[in-house]
């Protein structure tokens, strides 16, 4: 295996001496930020556990910067790697400054008594994290989102060389959400932290990951790149979806379209459509859009969303056959949405349509 930083070498884990997933050769630079995802119970948490020495391996080896882990004494290892999982801790009488301040225990003596600087540093992760307020509450009776604040700024007072995370994200609000990847973001892109993490939202593991690991059923299906992961079948696959839709372009989750014979036909473009699609797939109407330019925004939705689309394509003008065919559909259709889609010289023939529409007493504006 070439030079990294932190290295799975044919890493067997699971429990009670059986491997639950195994093989695992991955292979992780400093300062990347790898994600892993993959389905309910795959094994992203008993992965994270094997590699940070809270479950035992079954076979195989894992290297963190050239050594191999079992041989760092604890000590060693709490100052290098900072680890954030979901198990529930219950500490008795701890406030999240205390929570916090186990950060440093690592550099401390003995009596864990903290220096000044110490004190600074806790202080300015809980701050990172938006959780001064929270120094002088009992760490149990926290909420959900504001116990994982807490958690990671203990990790950042680590000032550790990698952090782990296990489902970071899952309690947070959309705000402490975008500030923990931002978090982390910083902390490998600027001070070269190796970040390894599993995240629910796929969403966003496209857009901060610098490599994705698929976790499903016993070994890893696929690791590479967010531009080759995630690709419409690859994530239909990894998660056996049958019921909606992942668009990779904008991240999306959609629902299966509505189901029966399509009476409303969508006149639209130019983004103008996505709205009426939503609005329409919540009353569960199926529908027919077009005429779309298949590199319209609209098109990316409809072709998920709508019983049929009517395309053309991409800067051409509209075909005689494309718009005979819209007339058609059209005709058969109870009910004409149209949006407010602007018309111009490529699109001129839809300006047709919408008069044929107009004439036949089917149109609504949408
Ligand atoms: N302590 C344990 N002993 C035996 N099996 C376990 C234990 N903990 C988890 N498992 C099993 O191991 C499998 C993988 O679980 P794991 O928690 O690693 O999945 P996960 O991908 O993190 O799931 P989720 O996305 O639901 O958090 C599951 O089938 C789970 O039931």
């Amino acid at each position: 295996m070439e030079n990294y930083y932190f290295k799975m070498d044919h890493l067997s884990v699971g429990y009670n001496k059986k491997a639950l997933i195994h093989d695992i050769c991955i292979g992780i630079k400093k300062g990347e930020i790898v994600t892993l995802i993959g389905p309910n119970g795959s094994g992203k948490s008993t992965i994270l556990k094997s590699i940070t020495r809270q479950l035992q391996i079954i076979g195989g080896k894992v290297y963190f910067d050239d050594q191999n882990l079992t041989s760092f004494s604890f000590r060693d290892l709490s100052t290098r790697m900072a680890v954030v999982l979901t198990e529930r801790m219950k500490p008795e009488l701890m406030t999240c400054h205390d929570i916090v301040a186990t950060g440093r225990y690592p550099y401390t003596g003995r009596l864990g008594l903290l220096t000044r600087e110490d004190e600074e540093k806790v202080e300015e992760a809980m701050r990172a994290v938006h959780a001064q307020e929270l120094g002088s509450r009992d760490f149990n009776n926290i909420s959900d989102g504001q116990r994982q604040r807490v958690l990671l700024a203990r990790a950042i007072c680590q000032e550790p060389d990698i952090i782990i995370l296990d489902e970071p994200t899952s309690f947070l609000d959309i705000k402490h959400k975008l500030d923990l990847l931002s978090i982390l973001r910083d902390m490998a892109k600027m001070k070269h932290i190796t970040v390894i993490m599993s995240l629910h939202e796929i969403d966003l593991a496209q857009k901060i990951a610098d490599k994705i690991i698929c976790v499903k059923g016993d070994t890893i299906s696929h690791f590479g790149r967010p531009e080759d992961i995630f690709e419409e079948n690859m994530i239909r696959d990894l998660y056996d979806i049958n019921n909606g839709f992942f668009d990779p372009l904008f991240g999306s989750i959609e629902l299966p379209k509505p189901e029966g014979e399509a009476k409303t036909f969508v006149i639209c473009g130019n983004g103008t459509g996505i709205p009426v699609f939503r609005q329409l797939q919540k009353e569960h109407t199926p529908f027919i859009a077009g005429i779309l330019y298949t590199n319209d925004v609209d098109y990316r939705l409809a072709r998920l969303l709508a019983a049929d689309v009517i395309t053309e394509r991409p800067f051409m003008d509209i075909s005689e056959e494309t718009f005979q065919k819209a007339l058609r559909v059209m005709e058969q259709c109870e009910r004409i949405i149209c949006t407010d889609v602007p018309v111009g010289s490529c699109n001129m023939r839809l300006g047709q349509l919408i008069e044929a529409a107009k004439k036949s007493g089917k149109m609504v504006r949408g």
